[in-house]
Parts: structure tokens; sequence; C-alpha cells
């Protein structure tokens, strides 16, 4: 979800693996040249999604990275189908506390612009949680926990999990 770490633990996660890091938010800001927001206000969620799908499958077909994707990327059940079948998909869980506490402050993203914007998380978590759940082949609770402890805690399941994969 908006807000849940993907960003802030993945790139870090990545350090701690040795991996390449990928931002599809921040790739999808750089192959445009505009915000966010601003391809939302062009080219509709559709357009955005359309472009975040087609990235996700660039990606995928990589190298060995790890990938922030966007918090929406789960709607479409294709992109749910490419995760799960190039890569180990981390579901970060978090509170609708914690989303909003970590959100409120920054109006970069545009499906939060709304006249309710905690309420709109609220639904937008409600919705999504079976499709993360869904798409999720590891689940890790945020908590309290820092990113750079959260990442530390990732980096070891996944061994782990490499390991006996
Ligand atoms: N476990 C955490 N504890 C405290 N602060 C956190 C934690 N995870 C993330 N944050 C902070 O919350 C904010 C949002 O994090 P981040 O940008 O990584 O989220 P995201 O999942 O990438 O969101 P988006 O889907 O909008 O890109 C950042 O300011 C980050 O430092
Ligand atoms: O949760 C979402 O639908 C989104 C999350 C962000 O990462 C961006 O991809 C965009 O703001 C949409
Ligand atoms: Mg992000």
């Amino acid at each position: 979800m908006m807000g849940a770490g993907k960003t802030t633990i993945g790139r870090a996660l990545a350090r701690k693996l040795g991996l390449v890091f990928a931002d599809a938010d921040k790739e999808l800001v750089t192959r445009t040249g505009v915000a966010v927001a601003t391809i939302f206000e062009i080219e509709g969620e559709a357009g955005f999604r359309k472009r975040e799908s087609t990235l996700l499958v660039e990606l995928a077909a990589g190298e060995n990275a790890v990938i922030a994707t966007g918090g929406g990327v789960v709607l479409d059940p294709e992109n749910r189908k490419v995760m799960r079948e190039r890569g180990t998909v981390v579901y970060l869980r978090a509170r609708l506390e914690s989303l909003w506490e970590r959100t409120r402050h920054d109006t970069s993203r545009p499906l939060l612009a709304t006249p309710d914007p905690k309420a709109t998380l609220a639904t937008l978590l409600e919705q999504r949680e079976p499709l993360y759940m869904e798409c999720a082949h590891l689940v890790v609770d945020t908590g309290p926990q820092s990113p750079s402890a959260l990442a530390t805690r990732l980096a070891a399941t996944l061994r782990q999990h490499a390991g006996s994969a």
C-alpha cells in the first residue's frame, strides 16, 4: 500500500543483498519526465496503469533485482501473475494508522487527492488487502520496526527462502 515502505525498505534491502534496486514509480517519472500525479492528470489512472504494467513486464524480465512496485500494481490480474511467476513477492503489511501517518503530509499521491484522504486510504486498503495476500509469497508485518531493521529481517528471511527453494 501507499506508505507501506516499499521504496525505503526496498532500497535498504537491495543494499543488504547486493542487488540492483528499481523503483517502478521513479522509473516512470524518469521515463516520462513528469510526476506520477501529472501522468494521472494527462492520461488518467488507466493510462498510468498501462505504463505500469508494461514496465513491470520489462523489469521482471531483467536481471535479478529488488523491485519496489507501485501500490496499485496488484489491481491487474496479469500483473499479479507476472510477479508471482517471476519473483518472490513480499507484502509489506501495515495498519491503516501507520499508512496514514506516513502519507498524510505528502501530496504527491494522486489517489489521495480527495476531500477525505484518510477514508480513501481505508477503502483502498480494504479493497486491496485480499489482492496483496493473494499475490504475496511472504508477508512482513511492518509494526513499529524501522525500515533498516525490517530490511535486515527481510534479507534473512529471503536468504532462507532461497535456500529452501
Ligand atoms: N517502518 C517504517 N517506520 C517508520 N517510517 C517508515 C517506515 N516505512 C516507511 N516509512 C516512512 O514512510 C514514508 C513512506 O515510505 P515509502 O515512500 O517507502 O512508501 P511506499 O510504500 O514506497 O509508498 P508509495 O506506494 O506511495 O510509493 C517515508 O517517509 C518513509 O521514510
Ligand atoms: O497505490 C496506488 O495505486 C499508487 C501508489 C503509488 O506507488 C503510485 O504508483 C501511484 O500513486 C498509485
Ligand atoms: Mg514508493
